[in-house]
């Protein structure tokens, strides 16, 4: 995939965000990670303050996917860190977005992925191994389906319903 901007997507179409097939998240985002520029697939997952869902998952082949983690938005520990990051690097997942927190933002910072999430927590979460995958979760304001495409810049997040051709 060439590089897409996400401005210019929004100007070119705005039938499709006038129908929602195509939607903007609210920019509540920090950006972490090499790539500033990522998209792909969407895989979904919820959890709450417990990450053992989010290594499983990213302990199975990306193929180029972004992993979308509905946190509930919590502010009291961390579902990614550094190790989860290398992880998701080596598996070949194009990139992350949390809605929670993440830590070891430095190692994070040098995975060569995409990484969005509302902030840094220093703590680790639980390990009870409970959630939900692909299931719809509500991420940035907008419901986000597994399958859906996700497009992420220095501009902001694009969720599309089907692959946009650029
Ligand atoms: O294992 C965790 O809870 C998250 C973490 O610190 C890492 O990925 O390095």
């Amino acid at each position: 995939m060439a590089c897409l901007a996400t401005a210019e997507v929004c100007d070119n179409n705005a039938a499709l965000l006038a129908s929602g097939d195509l939607r903007v998240l609210q920019p509540i985002f920090q950006v972490y990670g090499q790539c500033r520029t990522f998209s792909g697939p969407v895989v979904t997952l919820r959890v709450f303050e417990d990450n053992v869902m989010v290594r499983e998952m990213l302990q199975t082949k990306g193929e180029g996917r972004v992993l979308v983690i509905d946190g509930g938005g919590s502010m009291r520990c961390a579902l990614v860190g550094g190790n989860l990051g290398q992880l998701a690097q080596n598996m070949g997942w194009a990139g992350v977005v949390v809605n929670g927190c993440i830590r070891d933002v430095d190692e994070i910072n040098g995975c060569d992925i995409g990484v969005r999430a509302l902030a840094s927590h220093p703590q680790k979460s639980n390990k009870r191994g409970i959630g939900e995958k692909h299931i719809p979760v509500h991420v940035g304001g907008t419901l986000i389906r597994d399958g859906e495409w996700l497009y992420a810049d220095s501009d902001g997040i694009l969720v599309s319903k089907t692959e946009l051709c650029i």
